[in-house]
């Protein structure tokens, strides 16, 4: 179901409409009562296709004044007496800040009242001030209890779960000791956080408790599977992921506590807890996010440590969440050898305390010296294959040209007209999105619903149509996607759909931003001159987002008019060369259908910033699938490209896989691994 958000942002979310039953989140049958259901939200709120303009600080903080509302300036909020606490509840709180009890989120105007939980949009503060109706309801996120369903189904578990050391055989506990990595994590701390162990799932079970201590609102379950040398984790909660809102360890936390750390694992607070002592807190959905609802529970803290984990995606979500939480109170902890993330530091004896004392602080000023930037140089040498950023799985040749997908670039993707383009970046954007890349879609030719098919059937990669018995269980799958739509249609101006694009990497964490495509920001300028300057200024715009917001943006822009059965190349880009300037990267689809016939494509990555190798490689177009995957029986083969101007010399490959060589132009066709689908695995 698709559902707008609150607040009025011309972004439409997708919410649960699922058929979740228990055995399909990975528990065991045993616990499986009932046959699949489907359930819809209530409230499904019509489309809202006149945007509203966001609201600023200064907005808020005139809007306060003028209505003699009096606040405080807090990090990320503004903190006022809440309308929605009856004058007697607040006579029985003590001191000024008890009162205080109404966070406003500075960044997005949506507020939280502490006290009674309510919680809404800016528009719904507005209305319930200017006594239109109560304006609030009931806190979504943390404060209205658990669906019926999800409330029994989290109480059958959180009964048969038991602590760890009331196992009945020793060699139990202990297997599940090691398995976790808890051999050293006492049983006074599992007591203190209240985890338990639900045997038949072979699980480790981490409470959700109500912040106001009023029952459990949530289960987190993580079970490990030994896989060679390594184990790997997978969690599973209830509610689903999208609403899964907790700050594990959240009930430890004093009010008087003025520092914090933040890890992105319930084990890694544990760890952290036991060794140091200090307060510390587990996000609710590790590095992919953090949600704004839960900024009003760290603006107590003077000081945050951020310590998520031990690779560079662990790094780049600190320095992400620390914009939000306000950088001035953040310092973060450098992943490296000898400061892994902090179980591990435990389990080897690493002083914990130590690497806490060696954070980083994350406000710097604009001017850096080299000093600054050393360490974060040699994070960058010493983990090549992260910072080349995400591989795609569904495209190797793309990984051996681009090498991945980085934050803060800008990409420009061009074709013939209906040559299939936003069929490609469909499926170009979703196989990011399937490994865990927040994405945003901007889609202005085509309708959402259109768009979501098309992403739908890429994602079972077959014809849905066909199947529609499997409609469920690919449909609830693809909702768990971290992906998001805007609501745009038509003609929109750039000022919109940049703020739009800014208010959803706040809200939620998003990392890719893909717009298809420019030409509706173009307004109707008739002179060829001045849609040349507007296109300069909106490729501009996109550019400084991404830059800012360590975001990548990939931006479809037509090409201009020219001979059909003439290749395209970087100058075919519609307008000046500004497009081309700006990117970080550039793609052609090339639609040679002269000469190969329908369905065969190839993609040129005409520019590439990272490391320059830029090549060609053959797309065969599977109608049914709407899938660019390339056939498995291709035979590798090179092709060098003299210029933009195509294809001059075909000769065979020399079989060597992967080898390219740097700033050159090749033309890879590969044996593909097909991408399947395993709907036992989870989607993030
Ligand atoms: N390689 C291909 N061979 C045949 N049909 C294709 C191919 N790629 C896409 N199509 C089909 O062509 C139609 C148009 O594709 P798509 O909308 O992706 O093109 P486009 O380049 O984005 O179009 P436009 O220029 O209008 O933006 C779709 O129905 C799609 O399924």
């Amino acid at each position: 179901m698709w559902v707008l958000l609150r607040g009025g942002y011309p972004l439409r979310i997708l919410l649960p409409l699922r058929g979740e039953w228990m055995g399909q989140r990975g528990l065991p049958r045993s616990l499986v009562i009932g046959p699949p259901r489907r359930r819809y939200r209530k409230e499904a709120l019509p489309a809202l296709e006149v945007p509203v303009l966001p609201v600023t600080a200064t907005e808020i903080r005139q809007y306060l004044r003028a209505h003699g509302i009096p606040f405080q300036d807090g990090h990320s909020c503004l903190r006022a007496p809440s309308p929605f606490v009856k004058a007697l509840q607040l006579k029985d709180q003590t001191g000024a800040t008890a009162s205080f009890s109404l966070f406003i989120d500075k960044t997005t105007g949506r507020f939280l009242c502490m006290s009674s939980l309510a919680e809404g949009s800016w528009e719904d503060f507005q209305a319930s001030v200017e006594g239109q109706g109560d304006g609030a309801r009931e806190g979504v996120l943390l404060g209205e209890a658990p669906e019926a369903e999800d409330s029994e189904e989290i109480r059958r578990i959180w009964d048969r779960a038991i602590p760890l050391w009331e196992l009945p055989e020793p060699e139990e506990a202990q297997l599940a000791r090691v398995m976790f990595g808890l051999t050293k994590v006492t049983d006074d701390t599992l007591r203190r956080y209240s985890v338990r162990y639900l045997r038949p799932a072979r699980s480790l079970v981490f409470p959700w408790f109500s912040p106001g201590g009023m029952g459990l609102r949530g289960l987190k379950l993580l079970s490990a599977e030994g896989q060679g040398n390594e184990v790997h984790y997978k969690e599973t909660t209830i509610p689903r992921p999208g609403v899964y809102c907790n700050l594990f360890g959240l009930p430890l936390i004093s009010r008087r506590d003025v520092e914090v750390v933040l890890t992105s694992r319930e084990l890694d607070s544990l760890a952290l807890n036991q060794s140091t002592g200090l307060p510390t807190l587990a996000l609710p959905r590790g590095t992919a996010c953090l949600p704004p609802a839960l900024l009003p529970y760290l603006e107590q803290f003077r000081r945050i440590v951020l310590w998520l984990g031990d690779d560079l995606r662990s790094w780049e979500a600190a320095k992400l969440f620390a914009r939000k939480l306000n950088p001035k109170r953040c310092s973060l902890v450098r992943p490296g050898d000898q400061q892994p993330r902090p179980l591990e530091a435990l389990n080897r004896g690493l002083n914990l305390s130590r690497i806490l004392r060696t954070a980083l602080p994350a406000w710097h000023k604009s001017i850096v010296s080299f000093r600054q930037l050393r360490e974060e140089v040699l994070g960058e040498l010493s983990n090549v294959e992260q910072a080349a950023g995400i591989r795609w799985n569904r495209f190797p040749d793309l990984n051996r040209l681009l090498k991945g997908h980085r934050k803060g670039e800008l990409t420009v993707f061009t074709g013939p007209t209906g040559s299939g383009k936003t069929t490609f970046i469909s499926e170009y954007a979703l196989d990011l999105c399937t490994q865990g890349v927040n994405t945003l879609w901007g889609s202005f030719e085509i309708s959402n619903v259109r768009l979501a098919r098309v992403m739908l059937t890429q994602f079972a990669v077959g014809r849905l149509e066909e199947q529609l018995d499997r409609y469920d269980e690919w449909a609830d799958r693809f909702e768990d996607l971290p992906l998001y739509f805007m609501t745009f249609h038509g003609q929109q101006s750039i000022r919109t759909v940049i703020d739009t694009m800014q208010h959803a990497v706040y809200v939620y964490d998003i990392c890719h931003v893909v717009i298809d495509n420019l030409q509706f920001m173009m307004g109707h300028e008739q002179l060829s001159t001045d849609r040349i300057a507007a296109q300069d200024y909106i490729v501009g715009a996109f550019r400084k987002f991404a830059t800012d917001n360590s975001c990548h943006v990939t931006l479809v822009i037509h090409p201009r008019k020219e001979d059909d059965d003439k290749e395209l190349q970087t100058a075919s880009i519609f307008g000046s060369a500004k497009a081309s300037q700006e990117a970080d990267n550039v793609l052609i689809l090339q639609d040679r259908k002269l000469v190969t016939g329908p369905g065969k494509r190839y993609l040129q990555v005409s520019k590439n910033r990272f490391d320059g190798d830029v090549g060609v490689f053959p797309l065969e177009f599977n109608k049914s699938s709407l899938t660019f995957s390339i056939p498995p029986k291709s035979k590798a083969r090179l092709k060098k490209v003299k210029d933009d101007n195509g294809l001059v010399t075909k000769k065979p490959s020399s079989g060597r896989k992967g080898a390219v060589p740097q700033n050159s132009e090749t033309c890879l066709g590969q044996a593909h691994h097909s991408y399947q689908p395993n709907p036992s695995k989870p989607s993030r």
